[in-house]
């Protein structure tokens, strides 16, 4: 992984909810174009880590974050860098897809408005968000109808088109198909697949099957550290450490 360009990364990362640290001196870096797996058993700071780069602490009162988070050389947490501008150029996909409750066409123009896109450009930009998150076909004759009335895939790849309509440079994915059957699921997995053309994207993951499908690089984390990153061969089939091994061989979660 030496060579690549590296997109986003942390170093030296700490962070506490109240007293409890969840975070512990993590350094992670990821590269651009790719697609980086994190793993990791339940409650090891995954999440946590991915919404550090996203702002998404910002509100939360007992949340304390030390360390660098870098976008290229943009230090996100310093000079007065607003959320909002944070998440135009890195945006979030979550694990239950989260469309508003308007039509589809507003799911999409509303983010559009909030950034000051001119209304002239955002009918385009709409339809290519759509087209480009594989989603068009089924919905352009319906773009006014409410975009909860989509089923929980389409609704999905709705929310990742509102992430690709800003043109984000990053797009940070929560567990995207853990609520979705293993059609919807492997729909997805081709659109990130496409996606990683134009993005970097970064997605928690619990299914090792995916990780192994899409991912190029694979950070497993345990107990708030990283403990390994790597190529996804190497990790799955010569993890160095032996926490790895146990785990991506299944025997905790
Ligand atoms: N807002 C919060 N306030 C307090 N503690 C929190 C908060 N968010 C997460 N935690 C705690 O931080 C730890 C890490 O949680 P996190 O959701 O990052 O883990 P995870 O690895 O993503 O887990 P999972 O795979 O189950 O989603 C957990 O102990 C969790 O209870």
């Amino acid at each position: 992984m030496n060579n690549e360009h590296i997109k986003l990364s942390a170093t030296d990362a700490r962070l506490w909810f109240g007293k409890k640290q969840v975070l512990k001196n993590v350094n992670v870096a990821f590269p651009e174009n790719k697609i980086t797996a994190l793993i990791g058993p339940s409650g090891c700071g995954k999440s946590t880590l991915l919404r550090c780069f996203n702002r998404m602490h910002d509100l939360s009162a007992d949340a304390r974050i030390t360390g660098n988070f870098l976008l290229e050389d943009q230090d996100l947490y310093r000079g007065n860098l607003s959320a909002t501008a944070v998440r135009r150029r890195i945006g979030m996909v979550f694990q239950q897809a989260n469309p508003f409750p308007k039509s589809i066409y507003e799911n999409i123009n509303y983010g559009l408005k909030i950034n000051d896109i001119s209304k002239e450009e955002r009918p385009g930009i709409i339809e290519n968000a759509l087209k480009e998150s594989y989603i068009w076909d089924e919905v352009k004759d319906d773009l006014q109808k409410p975009a909860t009335r989509l089923s929980g895939g389409q609704q999905q790849r709705l929310c990742i088109a509102r992430a690709v309509a800003l043109r984000p440079e990053v797009i940070l994915m929560d567990e995207p198909c853990s609520a979705l059957d293993p059609i919807s699921t492997s729909k997805i997995e081709e659109l990130i697949l496409k996606l990683k053309q134009d993005y970097t994207i970064v997605i928690v993951t619990h299914n090792m099957q995916q990780a192994q499908r899409i991912a190029d690089q694979t950070v497993f984390m345990y107990l708030g550290e990283i403990i390994e990153a790597g190529s996804t061969r190497q990790i799955f089939n010569d993890p160095q450490a032996e926490l790895t091994g146990n785990y991506v061989q299944g025997h905790f979660g």
